[in-house]
């Protein structure tokens, strides 16, 4: 004869399947900086939209864009910083961004020498806010497929990536495949770029929950933009800065 379960049974045991939260999606904070121009914006579009935007104006603040990725079967939220290069843009934004990040992308733009010189600078920034080696960074010098314009050789960017522990990607946000120097050869190299970065997150930070409870501290809301391939959520604020 079958067992019979008590009311309070069934209910708890209903109670308890129907009550299973969602699973939890891993965010991880990347802020892009660099030069004013060296198409930050479009380096973000590019891996968050799949495409070159066809008209940029210069990034006021921070803007976000994000992008579910599937590593290895976990869903991941990448969420891209992309900060304002003008210094009168960013001055009173710079306290918010670099709060909370889980890796750090310098980009300098292969055709503009001063936009390479301002590398230090950048990295100093950096460590006043307290970002030192231990988060991931990555070099990317951009604007590649302008092969007849380049001012920066790829042997003194990776000297000067080699003298900081970074890894050095040479692309085009424009032309993707164009890429000229060492660690060429993928279809979409921008797409391997932020990828890489992310598999290398995925085995090292710390569970961030996507939806944080109530009251604890969206403290601003910035213009989020949420591009085409993305999840579908819209109209997000910044929790975690
Ligand atoms: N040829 C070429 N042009 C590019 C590339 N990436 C960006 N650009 C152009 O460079 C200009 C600046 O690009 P943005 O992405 O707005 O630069 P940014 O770094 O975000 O600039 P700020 O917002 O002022 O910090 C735009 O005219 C882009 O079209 C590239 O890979 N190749």
């Amino acid at each position: 004869m079958a067992e019979s379960l008590s009311p309070g049974e069934f209910s708890s045991s209903l109670t308890s399947s129907a009550s299973l939260p969602p699973p939890r999606t891993r965010i991880f904070k990347i802020i892009v900086i660099g030069d004013s121009g060296v198409g930050k914006t479009c380096l973000t579009y590019r891996f968050c939209a799949g495409k070159f935007p066809e008209k940029t104006e210069a990034t006021i603040g921070v803007d976000f864009r994000e992008r579910l990725v599937d590593i290895d079967g976990e869903k991941l939220k990448i969420q891209l910083w992309d900060t304002a290069g003008q210094e009168r843009f960013r001055k009173s934004m710079v306290q918010h961004y670099y709060r909370n990040v889980h890796a750090v992308v310098f980009v300098y733009d292969v055709t503009n020498a001063a936009s390479f010189r301002s590398l230090p600078a950048w990295i100093e920034e950096c460590k006043q806010h307290a970002l030192g080696t231990e988060v991931p960074r990555i070099l990317v010098g951009n604007k590649c497929d302008l092969q007849d314009s380049v001012q920066v050789g790829t042997d003194v960017a990776q000297q000067f990536a080699d003298s900081h522990s970074m890894p050095l990607f040479e692309t085009s946000a424009k032309n993707p495949n164009s890429q000229g120097g060492i660690n060429s050869g993928n279809s979409d190299h921008v797409e391997a770029i932020f990828m890489t970065v992310a598999h290398k997150l995925k085995s090292q930070k710390p569970l961030v929950l996507s939806q944080p409870p109530a009251g604890s501290g969206a403290s601003i809301n910035l213009s989020s933009r949420m591009e085409d391939g993305t999840d579908g959520s819209r109209g997000w604020a910044c929790s975690s800065c």
